[in-house]
């Protein structure tokens, strides 16, 4: 039956107003009840934190190292996806991709893998990954520990891992030298990774009471052939000692040397081997371009700085043998004015001046480092176009770790290897090496002779001419110490010519030549090698502390977590002579210094006169951007085919019979050499 308007029953149509607040009661008193019933059944974080672990950890036996492109193809936690994303890191280099899987599914690693190829995160990555699955807390204790040669390299990582670690809840913390041992002592136990160098560790380890690993999930040793060269494999045994058998370790290298798997078969277990570069044609990078020159001597500051005068929009580095002659040629290079900003690194600067020199070098754009060792190795400055070897290195592992400090992650970068007619042997070394290098000449008319202008400076500044002494000696001491006799041989140095290019009149005297001179003998070799070992550094002084700790207060707060702070001052370390040790060790050798300048004296060639130039030249400025001549980058290295100084090469030949009368010599040597690569870690 249709209804109609006035049936009885039809009535009038609801109201809509009364309706909507009736739906809109039901409506409201459903969601609350949905809402408790939720309430009801959520999990605490920890738990919900486990079963994604857990998800996690049933994928590790899945990982397809074929199949990985990026960070997100393993099965990383949130926290660090979101970290690397956020640093900018999406895609995995080789030695990632190839270990991350290994770490994660709890092994021992070995990596080795060339410069510049990503190691830090290789590592960076299992250790949060290792703490997370463990939901490690700052009350649980350390659990980490991160072993790096070098202060420099140990803050580079800790930066790294408070960018890639940000959004985990870990303590971090650094110990490379600084502030008592008792203010890091009660601080140690509340931290989860600690990155440290290895001496200090060792003395938390013997004097700090309350510090303990006994927890330790997992070890890393970067650079773990610099660790050994500078002479801490005794106290990476002792360290090794004191922490748990049952751990993770991880060790990383960019080369393979005999010690470093030495190293290994003590600290790691069934470890898997990932050198990833075994089978590449070169052991370089191949964004890497590499050259040498050959030139005497005499001609190389004058090439050094013709180079500088054609690369003035470039980022370089140029290394140097001994910390003396950065020191000086620093010095003088700032006074030649090439129009470059100009910096120096070397082992006898303060901590805190290093850190601001590395600070600063990475900032500019154009620039020139000048530097010892100190900086060849982990260091990873951005962006630099030119890596000099201005000395030849020692062997063909510190060229590669060298010429590592440019063509960094798919950068391009090129390399130049100044060597001495008497030094060609190392080309060979290098081509052993797979290290693909090729011979260049200068371009003559590109080439600035800077020698008046040297020895205008030192008639002028008796400091620095007392300084171009010191480096003379030093850089004939570096070179007669070298246990590469094949390629390094004092006795073809042409040492008056030497002495003139650095602007001395007059070579000064070097007993320990003199005297090998005229008796070779072993008892020489053996009491002149005791000569030259260096006083050691003392500590640092209560104001050098205050200052170091002031700066690291405000560099690096620790990750994470109420933001406290550690620092800590590497224990015995050579290489951190304070300004004070280095008056110490030149009062020494200014005696030395004295005695010869006063045998000097009355031969010396008369000084040369107050030139005008010498004149304005007063101050040592230490920046230079305010070039005299602006010109635009020549082609200072372009001329393939001429020799620039007339010099005749010959085809290298073979050392046969030098080698076996020298013998017993060398045997001396080595011995030597060993005593003095414990005692001396550095330069
Ligand atoms: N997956 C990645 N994506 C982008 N950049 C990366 C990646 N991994 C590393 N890098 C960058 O490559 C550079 C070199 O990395 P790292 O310092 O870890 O190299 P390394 O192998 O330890 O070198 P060395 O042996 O000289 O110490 C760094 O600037 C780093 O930020």
């Amino acid at each position: 039956m249709v209804k109609t308007a006035d049936s009885p029953g039809s009535g009038a149509r609801p109201d809509p107003v009364r309706s909507f607040n009736r739906w809109k009661k039901k409506h409201s008193h459903r969601q609350n009840k949905k809402k408790q019933l939720r309430k009801q059944l959520k999990k605490p974080e920890w738990q919900v934190e486990r079963e994604d672990i857990s998800r996690l950890m049933l994928n590790y036996e899945k990982i397809n190292v074929s199949e990985i492109t990026r960070f997100s193809d393993f099965p990383l936690s949130k926290k660090t996806l979101k970290g690397l994303q956020e640093a900018q890191y999406r895609l995995v280099t080789e030695i990632q991709k190839q270990t991350i899987g290994l770490a994660l599914q709890g092994k021992d690693v070995l990596g080795a893998a060339k410069t510049g190829s990503g190691k830090t995160l290789a590592f960076l990555v299992p250790v949060l990954e290792a703490l997370y699955r463990l939901q490690w807390t700052s009350t649980d204790g350390l659990g980490v520990l991160i072993i790096s040669p070098t202060r420099e390299l140990a803050y580079q990582t800790f930066e790294v891992l408070r960018k890639v670690g940000k959004n985990h809840d870990f303590s971090a913390g650094l110990i490379i030298g600084g502030k008592d041992l008792k203010h890091e002592a009660e601080r140690i136990n509340n931290i989860n990774i600690l990155v440290c160098t290895p001496g200090r560790l060792l003395q938390h380890m013997d004097e700090t009471v309350s510090f303990h690993a006994t927890d330790l999930q997992m070890l890393v040793l970067d650079e773990a052939d610099r660790i050994l060269d500078m002479g801490f494999a005794d106290t990476m045994n002792a360290i090794i000692e004191n922490l748990p058998k049952k751990r993770q370790t991880l060790l990383f290298s960019a080369t393979q040397t005999k010690s470093v798997k030495d190293l290994a078969r003590l600290s790691l277990k069934n470890p898997e081997y990932v050198w990833v570069h075994e089978k590449a044609k070169y052991s370089t990078p191949a964004t890497l371009e590499q050259n040498y020159i050959v030139c005497e001597l005499q001609q190389k500051i004058s090439v050094l700085y013709s180079f500088l005068r054609s690369h003035l929009k470039k980022k370089s580095i140029v290394f140097f043998s001994s910390c003396k002659e950065v020191q000086y040629l620093y010095r003088v290079f700032c006074r030649l004015r090439p129009g470059i900003s100009i910096l120096a690194l070397h082992g006898r600067q303060q901590q805190m001046r290093r850190m601001e020199v590395y600070n600063e070098f990475v900032r500019k754009k154009a620039a020139v480092l000048f530097a010892t060792d100190i900086a060849a190795r982990g260091l990873d400055f951005p962006a630099v176009n030119w890596v000099l070897q201005f000395d030849c290195p020692e062997d063909a592992n510190t060229y590669i770790h060298r010429a590592g400090r440019t063509a960094r992650y798919k950068e391009d970068g090129e390399a130049l290897l100044i060597l001495l007619p008497s030094e060609k042997a190392m080309v060979q070394q290098l081509l052993q090496k797979k290290v693909p290098v090729k011979e260049i000449k200068i371009n003559p008319e590109k080439l600035i002779d800077v020698q008046k202008k040297l020895e205008s400076f030192l008639a002028q500044d008796q400091d620095l001419k007392e300084r171009a002494q010191r480096c003379f000696v030093s850089y004939i001491r570096s070179v007669y110490l070298m246990k590469n006799k094949e390629v390094f041989d004092v006795s073809k140095l042409p040492i008056p010519e030497y002495a003139l290019s650095l602007g001395l009149a007059v070579a000064p005297r070097v007993r320990f030549l003199q005297k090998m001179q005229k008796q070779p003998t072993k008892e020489l070799v053996m009491s002149e090698a005791n000569k030259v070992i260096e006083p050691r550094a003392p500590s640092l002084t209560n104001d050098e502390v205050e200052e170091f700790r002031a700066y690291f207060s405000e560099k690096m707060s620790i990750l994470q977590k109420g933001g406290k702070r550690l620092e800590g001052r590497e224990h015995r370390l050579a290489n951190d002579i304070t300004e004070e040790a280095e008056e110490e060790e030149e009062e020494e050798e200014e005696e030395e210094m004295e005695e010869k300048l006063a045998k000097v004296k009355g031969s010396q060639a008369p000084s040369f006169p107050n030139t005008s130039e010498a004149q304005k030249i007063k101050e040592v400025p230490t920046q230079f951007l305010d070039r005299d001549d602006e010109e635009d980058d020549a082609d200072f290295l372009k001329v393939k085919q001429r020799n620039v100084f007339g010099l005749d090469f010959k085809e290298e030949k073979t050392l046969q019979v030098s080698l076996l009368l020298m013998e017993g010599l060398l045997l001396y040597c080595l011995t030597v050499l060993k005593i003095l690569r414990i005692l001396l870690p550095y330069e």
